[in-house]
């Protein structure tokens, strides 16, 4: 039987043991603040990060929600980042990608404060998990390494091949994977859109991450029987509903559920697990700027 893997129970459980951390904190006066910067030109940015407003508000932890036009000059940004990171009562801040193209979003990158960069993007912050002593770790490849745990997939001495070799979900993955520490320890292969032959990697692995960013790359034919799948795509499609659109991932999850022995379905797999590992890192960012202890789950 396969198992599916359901990425809003864990994440709900996740929030559940966050709510007590928040309260703790609050209760010394130290509330975690979270500040959203939206400069985004892609419509579905809107949505994730009113989402992640939503889930702060549901365990006590504060907005600050910073829009900016899309077309507004680089310094808005910049000195939006630089006031963010002077602000005491902000400890975390995240530009939400992608922003538009007459933006150097490295730039942006550098700029925020490292011990407020709840995405784990900034280069200071990149190092440390490379070097093996993570401050925060990325939101995407935590919360797979959490949906693994909670599913009882074990990584050490297994295939992990990564299809994606992404900033923010690819590179660090491979990096928690390697990492000598639970859900790390496994042998791991990065593809990406110069592979010869994806199938023939794909078809080694005892774990898949789907990441590359392009609807239903992977199927059935691709996998050996009792991979453990795990879909990161979110592609919007055009579909002939409400909505315009329908998500699909980047795994064929009907093909493939047939070879896997568990997969995450999308929606409702990786993304819930981006978010609340997201205020885990609040969490995380107010205990460290705040010396107050919090018992992170
Ligand atoms: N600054 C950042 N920008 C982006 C990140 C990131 O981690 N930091 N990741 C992605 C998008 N992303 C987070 O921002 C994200 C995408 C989707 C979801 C999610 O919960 N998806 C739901 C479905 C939502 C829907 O109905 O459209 C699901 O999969 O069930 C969360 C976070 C790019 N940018």
């Amino acid at each position: 039987m396969t198992e599916i893997i359901d990425g809003n129970a864990v994440a709900e459980g996740i929030r559940e043991e966050l709510t007590s951390c928040v309260e703790s904190l609050a209760s010394d006066d130290e509330r975690p603040t979270l500040a959203t910067v939206l400069m985004s030109p892609d419509p579905a940015s809107e949505t994730y990060v009113s989402m992640k407003q939503n889930d702060c508000e549901e365990i006590g932890i504060e907005t600050r929600d910073v829009e900016i036009d899309l077309d507004a000059p680089a310094s808005d940004l910049f000195e939006t980042i630089d006031d963010l990171n002077a602000d005491d009562d902000v400890n975390a801040i995240l530009v939400q990608s992608p922003v538009p193209d007459h933006i150097d979003y490295r730039e942006v990158l550098e700029r925020i404060d490292p011990l407020k960069d709840v995405d784990a993007f900034h280069p200071e912050n990149v190092g440390r998990l490379v070097a093996g002593y993570p401050r925060y770790k990325p939101c995407t490849p935590h919360g797979i390494q959490q949906l693994l745990a909670a599913t009882d997939v074990e990584t050490e001495g297994k295939d992990a091949v990564i299809v994606g070799r992404s900033r923010i979900v690819g590179k660090p993955m491979a990096n928690l994977f390697i990492q000598k520490a639970p859900g790390g320890n496994a042998t791991t292969t990065v593809c990406h859109s110069r592979t010869d032959d994806l199938a023939s990697k794909t078809r080694e692995a005892d774990i898949v991450v789907g990441a590359a960013g392009v609807p239903e790359l992977i199927d059935g034919s691709m996998l050996t029987e009792g991979t453990v799948v795990i879909d990161v795509g979110i592609n919007r499609v055009d579909a002939d509903n409400e909505k315009g659109y329908e998500l699909v991932g980047d795994v064929d999850f009907e093909s493939a559920k047939e070879k896997a022995s568990a997969i995450t379905p999308v929606p409702g797999g990786v993304g819930p697990m981006t978010r609340a590992m997201l205020l885990y890192n609040t969490v995380k960012a107010t205990s460290l700027q705040t010396d107050i202890d919090v018992e992170l789950p």
